[in-house]
């Protein structure tokens, strides 16, 4: 639940059933691209959020907070408490569905203020889809899978057809994400 008065999912939504491939409960899953500022381990302040498949289509993921996170002294910077959101959610869509999307809108409510030295634990769950609207939320607890809550947020991801990608990437990234089977036009439904 959010303090929001705007029901969720906003709209009419089927279940959002994780693809037939997706991997299943217990599956840690690898960074999704190395130079991204939220899983990547070739970004020195980044994220290096981790994740792990669970039941009933969803994930959770971790990440320490370290001082090259803070916004006010001793505090993790709000905006990337989103981004860690933002790369949780993300990865629900993108390894459950299997369908590439990105960020439509999200939405992060911010409960309690998250200290340098500690690990937020985001669990996050499919909540359903419409169309190329995928819904999607999270809670975010301090240092352990049953701690306080500190954040909770909720996004919509838009599936995209792969040039979306292909558009701003270099050519070499384009084939090196093909190359590791991660964004292979043969595994994703890729057409919106
Ligand atoms: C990033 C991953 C790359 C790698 C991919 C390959 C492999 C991935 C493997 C695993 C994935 C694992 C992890 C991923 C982890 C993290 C992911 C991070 C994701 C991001 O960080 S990604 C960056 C931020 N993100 C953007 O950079 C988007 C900029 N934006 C656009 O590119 C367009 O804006 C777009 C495409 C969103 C829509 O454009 P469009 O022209 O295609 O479609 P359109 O506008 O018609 O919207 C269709 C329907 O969505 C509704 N809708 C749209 N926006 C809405 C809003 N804000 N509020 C309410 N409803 C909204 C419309 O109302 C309509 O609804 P309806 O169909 O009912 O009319």
């Amino acid at each position: 639940m959010t303090k929001s008065a705007q029901p969720w999912p906003p709209v009419e939504t089927e279940p959002a059933v994780p693809h037939p491939q997706a991997p299943p409960a217990g599956t840690k899953l690898g960074m999704h691209y190395e130079h991204c500022f939220g899983c990547g381990d070739q970004q020195d302040a980044g994220l290096r959020l981790r994740s792990t498949v669970g039941d009933g289509g969803t994930v959770h993921s971790q990440f320490l907070v370290t001082e090259a996170h803070q916004g006010a002294p001793g505090l993790a910077h709000g905006g990337l408490l989103a981004c860690a959101f933002d790369e949780a959610l993300g990865a629900t869509v993108g390894h459950l569905l299997r369908r590439p999307a990105v960020t439509g809108k999200l939405e992060t409510d911010f409960v309690q203020p998250v200290p340098v030295g500690s690990t937020l634990f985001i669990c996050a769950k499919l909540d359903g889809v419409a169309g190329r609207k995928i819904y999607v939320s999270a809670d975010g607890r301090l240092d352990a899978e049953d701690g306080p809550i500190a954040l909770r947020a909720r996004g919509l991801f838009v599936q995209v057809g792969f040039e979306h990608f292909a558009k701003h990437a270099g050519e070499e990234s384009v084939e090196r994400l093909k190359a590791s089977g991660r964004a292979a036009e043969r595994d994703w439904d890729i057409n919106p």
